[in-house]
């Protein structure tokens, strides 16, 4: 994968986008005098992008990294995922960490898709589509296609968040179809890059601080498309199941395999406590969390390093049927050295998760049932009774662990 392949040279056709490109080009190239970290290793002198494109391992991302004691520039955060893959939702329960309502920008376009908050403000990569609907279709095309996104112009604003600079960013409009008048986003403590691509571009990718891929079974994206875009949404059965089918070859060229290049995977499959369950509600969770990941320490349960079965169903937790079957243990991915940590099946009481959590360690929580109380207020938001509410939640704890580390100030619990 890289950014070279041709990229929408001319502006889409039914675009109403001022261009943005005039205001970015002086945006400065980074200093070569920056002391960089190369997946956790600090080194002297940057080297070219080149020279580290050479030596970084393909499967490996590049980070250029500037880390000094208390650094003042936002911490950056990749998400990546299909469609309808619960991103909303976690970045919900990631705001609720760190406090405030998110809402779109004050006075601006209704159809941003910016969210901010007290200390996060989430982007959507959809705003650099550079083929509209229209063009899309004009050049049969998906959405999910690399030749629909504008990289360089991905790149060049994600670093100048990143370089502590506000931009005037594109808004790809969901009701139109079309891409409307750029808007602002200044430069929050925490910038949240989320959508189909944070990942494909090996420029984009090196400006995370960390990187997050939500990567859901077949079945499972299917049975959560039913329940919105069937339910909520008004769409049938056969248009759902048409519309998957028309992603998949794209999804599999383009978007899964950026999952080979996040520091955590939350895998959602469908159970294995009930033979042949492929309808989506009981749900087998794997939280893959990389090695050797700078400010990162993985979750474990009981014994780091050691291989763990363990069902809490008893005396201790309410279990109705199919019960509760938690796993911990080391693993590669993608050739990289993983710990994984898994919960198959669903709580009955919420509140009981504190059991469970008493048993977790490295969760980055500042206090004894942190996570039971964010999975509390929490409670209403899909997935609160499985893993994918526990892991998302303890996602949440380690983006405010990564952000205290860099810039060394600390976030009080927003309980
Ligand atoms: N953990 C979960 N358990 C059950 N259902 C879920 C879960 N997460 C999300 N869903 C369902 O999946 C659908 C899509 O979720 P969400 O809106 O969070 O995804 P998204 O990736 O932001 O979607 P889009 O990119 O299309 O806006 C919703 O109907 C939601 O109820
Ligand atoms: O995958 C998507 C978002 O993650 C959308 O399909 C893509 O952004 C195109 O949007 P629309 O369907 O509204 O034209």
């Amino acid at each position: 994968m890289a950014a070279s392949m041709p990229l929408c040279a001319a502006p889409p056709s039914h675009t109403r986008l001022a261009s943005t490109r005039s205001l970015l080009d002086s945006a400065p190239a980074i200093s070569t005098s920056q002391s960089v970290f190369l997946r956790g290793s600090m080194i002297a002198q940057r080297p070219s992008v080149q020279a580290l494109k050479a030596s970084a391992a393909p499967h490996k991302a590049y980070r250029l990294m500037v880390h000094a004691a208390g650094e003042n520039r936002p911490i950056m955060i990749g998400l990546a995922a299909d469609s309808g893959c619960g991103k909303s939702t976690f970045m919900r329960r990631m705001i609720g960490v760190f406090g405030g309502s998110p809402h779109p920008p004050e006075g601006g376009n209704p159809d941003s898709n910016t969210l901010l908050s007290d200390m996060t403000t989430v982007v959507c990569l959809d705003d650099y589509h550079c083929l509209d609907r229209f063009g899309r279709k004009e050049k049969g095309v998906t959405a999910l296609d690399p030749k629909a996104q504008d990289f360089d112009l991905m790149y060049e604003q994600v670093k100048d968040i990143r370089d502590n600079k506000p931009i005037s960013k594109p808004i790809y409009n969901h009701v139109t179809g079309l891409l409307d008048p750029a808007e602002t986003v200044k430069p929050p403590k925490i910038m949240v890059v989320e959508g189909l691509h944070p990942f494909y571009d090996e420029r984009v990718r090196g400006l995370y601080d960390f990187s997050i891929y939500l990567d859901i079974s077949d079945e499972v994206k299917f049975a959560w498309k039913i329940q919105r875009d069937m339910k909520e949404r008004g769409h049938s059965l056969e248009s759902i199941k048409a519309s998957i089918e028309a992603r998949r070859p794209d999804f599999e060229a383009y978007i899964d395999p950026q999952k080979k290049h996040a520091d955590v995977i939350i895998q959602v499959l469908p159970t294995q406590l009930i033979p042949d369950e492929k309808e989506g509600k009981v749900l087998r969770v794997r939280f893959i969390q990389k090695e050797g990941v700078e400010f990162f320490k993985p979750t474990y349960l009981f014994d780091e390093g050691s291989t763990i079965s363990w069902i809490p169903c008893g005396r201790k937790l309410t279990c109705s049927f199919p019960g509760i079957k938690f796993f911990y243990g080391p693993d590669t991915y993608f050739g990289e050295e993983v710990s994984v940590l898994e919960m198959d099946g669903q709580f009955d009481k919420i509140e009981e998760l504190i059991y469970v959590e008493s048993h977790l360690s490295n969760t980055s929580a500042k206090f004894y049932g942190e996570i039971t109380q964010q999975m509390l207020k929490n409670s209403q938001f899909p997935g609160s009774n499985n893993g994918t509410g526990l892991f998302q939640t303890i996602v949440g704890l380690k983006i405010r662990e990564v952000y205290e580390s860099i810039v060394q100030r600390e976030v009080p619990a927003k309980v």
